[in-house]
């Protein structure tokens, strides 16, 4: 109940339809198959919304867990950026108009936004729509072969509607990017309506369930009512208007998207993966550690706890920075509905500083727990790879995980110049304008305060030292933007380090607010293993300074290897505590009631390579 609150209900009426937990095995289908059987249950789960009264966002993300476990499917653009986009940046009438039917799944669209020649560079995309008085209408182009459009999800073959991103031409002027809804297939027919070519771009490294896609423009015309209109309009005549906003409004499906990723994606893909291989552990004997004693769990070795509790402690703590993150992406974006834009460039800052650093982190976490599991975790019955294959998409997806680190940094660099200036930041930052201690108080008690301010020191420093290089190299003669690049590397760590610290800190604050004394202290020693093994991995960062002493160093590495006996004995409840169903894991190897080894060998045989097979056998006969 720690996590889920009030979605269980959502969850068990999901896992009371057949469809979702029954079906062909996702191992054995081919990519078509993956794809045509995700869209059988979409249709499910659209008639399942009707069914149940499903319209809240969070009611249908406990269901949508249990249809598309460790996938994402066409709904995930849908109603992840399609319908967020029409709401916040379309006029009331756009509003009216388009989200009542997508919402009843009566057009099904997708953000189209990424072309071939470019996703990381938005201003450097090449998509126009010119506007032309006369038949007031957009014109919809693709200028050049780079300028397809590519990667949109559910374009290949799925969806009827995008929202376009493309650049705004008035009469020769270029307005820069704007979204534009299109209509991309017939209502009746389903085929491409004339001047787009379109299709799926083919096979990659997960994503099987999802026809990610390319467009082609030729010319094509839509209403001039179809530019969405809350923060600029194009008026009949041509007259461009624009309230006065920030200009990055126009990316704030990205914000929202990298804001709910933190826990979607981070958050759930490693709590699965430290399920699975926690609960593996368990069950899987090998070795001995006493001779003529019976083989032991492989959880009792101490390399496999240092292996997998520190992940367990960091999937706690992902999950919990994911739910803040989320609180805080509503909080501020109610502000901004009211006027206050004031927080806009902290939201953008953390949330791509903190999409970066999760998924890149769970991305790894996911790898080390599939490696603890030895040779079974290489099985697709482990369940491991399709999480690591959806999970690690996270790293590039919403803008790329360097890029975004190098966004946080952006901002952390014009808070610490204005501190310096005589101003005093607030939020997650403001911890750049406190005096910080230049020695660690940590002591053998390592209470999480101490640990939380080892990681501020740490994050302040790094921050300072990255402006500091900044200004030398431009103090040198380099000009502001080869001095930026040749810093970026600096520029990461700080950003990857202020994040740290973040997590750090969201994870003392809920252990803080635990009533339950035996939670708090199981949780307590949690957060303080993620802190010892963070410090411990990057201890360079806290002993360049001489913040950290080399006593300091050893006791970290103590308590860090008394703490992995300490968490033994619960390990195995606090991956239950996450309280995933069979049906959302998907792995043998992480099942509920442990019966590994005679599902395993099920499982085998019914792998379609022990079929019948005419060709197969004519070729080994
Ligand atoms: C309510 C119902 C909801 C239901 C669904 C709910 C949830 C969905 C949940 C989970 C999702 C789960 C799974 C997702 C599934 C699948 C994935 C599906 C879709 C994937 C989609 C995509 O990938 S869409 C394409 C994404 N593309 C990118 O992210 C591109 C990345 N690039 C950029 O964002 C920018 O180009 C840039 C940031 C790198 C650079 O921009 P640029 O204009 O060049 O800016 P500058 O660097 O020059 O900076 C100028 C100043 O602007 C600031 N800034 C930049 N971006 C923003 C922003 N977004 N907001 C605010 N401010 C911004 C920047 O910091 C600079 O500021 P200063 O001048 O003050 O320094
Ligand atoms: C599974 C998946 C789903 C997707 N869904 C959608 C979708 O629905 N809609 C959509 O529009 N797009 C979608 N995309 C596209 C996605 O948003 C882009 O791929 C992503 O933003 C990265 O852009 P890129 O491919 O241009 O990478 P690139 O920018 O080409 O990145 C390549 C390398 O260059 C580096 N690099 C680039 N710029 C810089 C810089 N300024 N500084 C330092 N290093 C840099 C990166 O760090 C990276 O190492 C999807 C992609 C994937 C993988």
């Amino acid at each position: 109940m720690l996590f889920k609150g009030g979605g269980l209900p959502h969850e068990s009426l999901a896992l009371q339809e057949k469809l979702f937990g029954a079906g062909p095995d996702y191992n054995f289908m081919t990519r078509i198959e993956r794809f045509k059987n995700s869209l059988v249950r979409v249709q499910h789960f659209i008639r399942c919304c009707a069914r149940y009264n499903l319209h809240d966002h969070a009611d249908k993300k406990w269901f949508e867990g249990v249809a598309f476990p460790n996938e994402v499917s066409v709904l995930g653009p849908h109603s992840g950026m399609f319908i967020p986009t029409l709401k916040e940046q379309g006029s009331e009438e756009q509003i009216q108009k388009w989200v009542p039917q997508a919402e009843k799944h009566q057009i099904m669209g997708t953000y189209i936004q990424t072309e071939l020649g470019h996703g990381t560079f938005v201003r450097g995309l090449e998509t126009t729509a010119t506007y032309d008085p006369k038949t007031e209408e957009f014109i919809l182009n693709s200028p050049t072969l780079t300028s397809i459009k590519w990667w949109p999800g559910g374009l290949g073959r799925t969806c009827n509607f995008g929202i376009v991103m493309a650049l705004l031409y008035i009469d020769g002027k270029n307005y820069g990017m704007h979204p534009f809804v299109v209509q991309l297939r017939s209502l009746k027919t389903h085929e491409p309506l004339p001047g787009l070519t379109m299709g799926d771009i083919g096979p990659k490294f997960g994503f099987d369930t999802v026809d990610n896609g390319y467009l082609q423009f030729n010319h094509f015309g839509i209403p001039r009512e179809n530019m969405l209109m809350k923060y600029c309009q194009v008026l009949k005549n041509g007259t461009y208007t624009k309230q006065t906003r920030n200009p990055k409004f126009s990316y704030g499906a990205m914000i929202f998207v990298r804001s709910m990723v933190v826990y979607e994606v981070a958050g759930q893909g490693l709590a699965k993966a430290c399920t699975i291989a926690i609960r593996y552990s368990a069950i899987r004997r090998q070795s001995e550690l006493k001779k003529s004693r019976p083989e032991p769990q492989i959880l009792d070795y101490q390399t496999q706890q240092y292996k997998l509790f520190p992940l367990l402690a960091l999937a706690y703590a992902v999950w919990f920075t994911g739910v803040r993150m989320k609180e805080i992406y509503f909080m501020v974006n109610n502000e901004i509905k009211q006027g206050h834009t004031e927080r806009l460039p902290e939201l953008h800052a953390i949330s791509s500083g903190l999409k970066a650093f999760t998924t890149s982190m769970a991305s790894w976490g996911i790898e080390r727990c599939r490696l603890a599991c030895g040779g079974h975790g290489y099985s697709a019955a482990s369940g491991l790879p399709k999480i690591y294959v959806n999970a690690t998409g996270g790293c590039t997806y919403e803008g790329e995980n360097t890029v975004m680190l190098l966004q946080c940094a952006r901002f952390l660099m014009n808070i610490y110049g204005g501190v310096k200036n005589g101003r005093r930041p607030s939020g997650s930052v403001n911890y750049l304008g406190e005096r910080i201690s230049s020695r660690c108080t940590l002591t053998s008690e390592f209470t999480l305060k101490s640990l939380a301010d080892a990681f501020k020191h740490r994050a302040a420093r790094m921050i300072k030292e990255a402006s500091e290089r900044l200004n030398r190299l431009q103090a040198s003669g380099n000009d502001p933007e080869d001095s930026w690049n040749l810093n970026s590397v600096v520029l990461t760590k700080a950003a990857e380090a202020h994040c740290h610290y973040y997590m750090v800190l969201v994870f003392e604050s809920v252990v803080e607010s635990v009533e339950d004394n035996c939670v708090k202290d199981i949780l307590r020693q949690l957060c303080q293993l993620l802190a010892l093994c963070g410090i411990q991995e990057n201890s360079g960062d806290f002993i360049q300074d001489g913040f950290l002493n080399n006593d300091q160093l050893e006791l970290v590495k103590q308590k860090q290897l008394s703490l992995l006996s300490e968490i033994r004995p619960n390990a195995v409840l606090l991956v239950d505590a996450f309280e995933f169903h069979d049906v959302q894991l998907g792995s043998i190897l992480g099942r509920f009631d442990g019966n590994v080894y005679e599902n395993l060998f099920k499982w085998a045989k019914k792998t379609p390579l022990n079929k019948p097979e005419d060709l197969i056998h004519r070729l080994l006969r």
